[in-house]
């Protein structure tokens, strides 16, 4: 794992940027996987500006996101869905039909899932997953105790995960109790992986991920095994002397 020590979130959401736009403009097609939550937020800002002021295209890039809540529809909005079209998708020249979010809604969630799951696997994969951490080590959904070998699948969320994302609903109740996520063989197997990092309320994560043994107790400690990845964290997220690296 490749770290990159950033000194806030903007400068953080700046370098994934420079990252991601890298990456787009260097490919003829390229499939990547997205994140939700308040930290990818800033860098599809960036991406947005970019988009703007220089003119990078989405015409030819696919996108598949990790996860979406169980029960909200796409209107909802708080579904994923609207997060994303908020967020990034309205603002670029990317077709919504190159775009992919698991259903909320699906009479079968478990069929939705293998449908999910075939989709990544028939665009041939995805190039550059984005990640978050959750307080826990979640990834995507995938709280502590997930298999590693699992593949897009319905979890019953954490009390802790759903008060964590209580703050962008009207309260904690309305939060929904399950979701469909990609697990954690379909995050591994992204040809290169991102994960980004912000603030004090994610230190713990962050350590427990640089000390921690790789053990499904602690989700993200899984991206040890994978050859590609790097993660831009803030000075606020790493605490580089207590780990002993500085
Ligand atoms: N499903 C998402 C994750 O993909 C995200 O990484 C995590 C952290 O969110 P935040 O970035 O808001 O801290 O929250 C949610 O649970």
């Amino acid at each position: 794992m490749k770290i990159i020590e950033v000194s806030d979130y903007k400068q953080m959401s700046v370098k994934a940027s420079q990252h991601v736009i890298a990456k787009i403009r260097n490919s003829d097609c390229l499939t990547l996987g997205l994140a939700t939550g308040g930290t990818p937020k800033g860098l599809y800002g960036e991406l947005i500006e970019d988009h703007h002021v220089n003119g990078t295209s989405y015409k030819c890039v696919n996108t598949f996101n990790l996860d979406e809540y169980i029960g909200l529809s796409k209107e909802d909005p708080n579904s994923y869905y609207q997060y994303m079209c908020s967020n990034l998708f309205s603002h670029i020249d990317i077709p919504l039909s190159q775009t992919h979010i698991p259903s909320g809604m699906a009479d079968d969630a478990a069929e939705e899932c293998r449908r999910y799951e075939n989709m990544i696997e028939d665009a041939g994969g995805i190039d550059l997953q984005i990640l978050g951490i959750g307080e826990n080590g979640h990834i995507g959904f995938n709280e502590p105790g997930t298999s590693f070998q699992s593949a897009t699948h319905i979890v019953d969320l954490t009390e802790s995960t759903r008060e964590a994302n209580a703050r962008y609903f009207e309260s904690l109740d309305e939060v929904p109790r399950q979701a469909i996520t990609m697990g954690i063989s379909s995050i591994m197997k992204s040809r290169e992986i991102l994960l980004l990092v912000s603030g004090e309320s994610k230190r713990e994560a962050m350590q427990k991920l640089m000390e921690n043994d790789v053990t499904e107790n602690f989700p993200a400690s899984i991206l040890k095994k994978h050859p590609k990845v790097t993660i831009i964290a803030d000075s606020a997220a790493l605490d580089l002397k207590r780990l002993g690296q500085k």
